[in-house]
């Protein structure tokens, strides 16, 4: 290992009942990385996040965190944005009250004045201050994700992980997001799930294609052998510049779009 690693795997392996999902995973990433995790569904891109936060615990191998601490031991450093957050609309919440639920302590909603100070400047590193009382409901899907962050960061973590963040997002309101999440990666390590390459090329500092085990590029250079490897010998099509491009070679029999 080379300078101060955030994250560290070594011959990590792990299985749901006996099969193995994850096999023979070693990485390592370094403090400030902003990785993006692809790969086909399945592949088990969820399943390393999970192993990253300490929800999942390998059956071989093993995980530090910030050079010392097991996923569990540095809960408290790591900001988590799960897959398909659904928040009850009818639920009269406003957006403070989402953000403030980051800083619970068990079952106690008593927040003090440093909670709700804190609460205040996740909403603002979001962009998202002058929503404070707004209802969630009232907010574009966009916005609701980055409230959503805001909660993840409002315990001030020194790693992100997103699960992909901006599905049914507006491009606009990505643009947006991924625009603060390169803010914050000056000083945090950001770790982002996504099907979408084409942030790759404009915010990744390195990429792990997940496919039954890790294949980690420390720079955000998309080579064909990623994606072969990501997505096995299936055509991929990028949207690059509004263009789709076909990287890959087609199946025998393919017609031509
Ligand atoms: N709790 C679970 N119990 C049993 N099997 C599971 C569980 N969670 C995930 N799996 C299986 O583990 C494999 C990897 O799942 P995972 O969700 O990590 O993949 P993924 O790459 O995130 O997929 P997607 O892109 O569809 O979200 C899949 O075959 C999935 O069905």
């Amino acid at each position: 290992m080379t300078g101060p690693q955030d994250i560290y795997f070594e011959d990590v392996w792990f299985s749901y009942n006996g099969s193995f999902v994850l096999r023979q995973v070693s990485f390592s990433v370094p403090t400030r990385e902003f990785l993006i995790i692809i790969g086909p569904n399945g592949g088990g891109k969820t399943t390393l996040l999970k192993l990253m936060l300490g929800l999942c615990s390998p059956q071989r191998g093993k995980i530090i965190l910030f050079g010392e601490y097991t996923p569990r031991e540095a809960s408290h450093l790591l900001g988590y944005v799960p897959q398909n957050t659904n928040i009850n609309l009818d639920f009269p919440v406003s957006v403070i009250d989402v953000v403030l639920m980051g800083r619970l302590r068990g079952l106690k909603f008593l927040y003090t004045k440093e909670d709700r100070r804190a609460a205040e400047e996740a909403l603002e590193i979001m962009g998202m201050d002058k929503y404070a009382n707004a209802r969630m409901r009232e907010l574009s899907q966009g916005q609701r994700q980055r409230v959503l962050i805001a909660r993840a960061l409002v315990s001030q973590p020194r790693i992100l992980l997103l699960d992909e963040p901006t599905a049914s997002v507006d491009v606009e309101a990505q643009r947006i997001l991924y625009d603060r999440l390169r803010e914050l990666n000056e000083k945090i390590t950001i770790v982002l799930v996504s099907h979408d390459m084409t942030v790759i090329s404009s915010y990744a500092t390195a990429v792990a294609c997940v496919n039954g085990t890790v294949y980690y590029h420390g720079s955000k250079e998309i080579t064909s052998e990623m994606l072969q490897m990501a997505y096995g010998s299936c055509p991929v099509e990028l949207v690059a510049h509004g263009i789709p491009h076909r990287v890959l070679a087609k199946h025998d029999g393919d017609r031509d779009a």
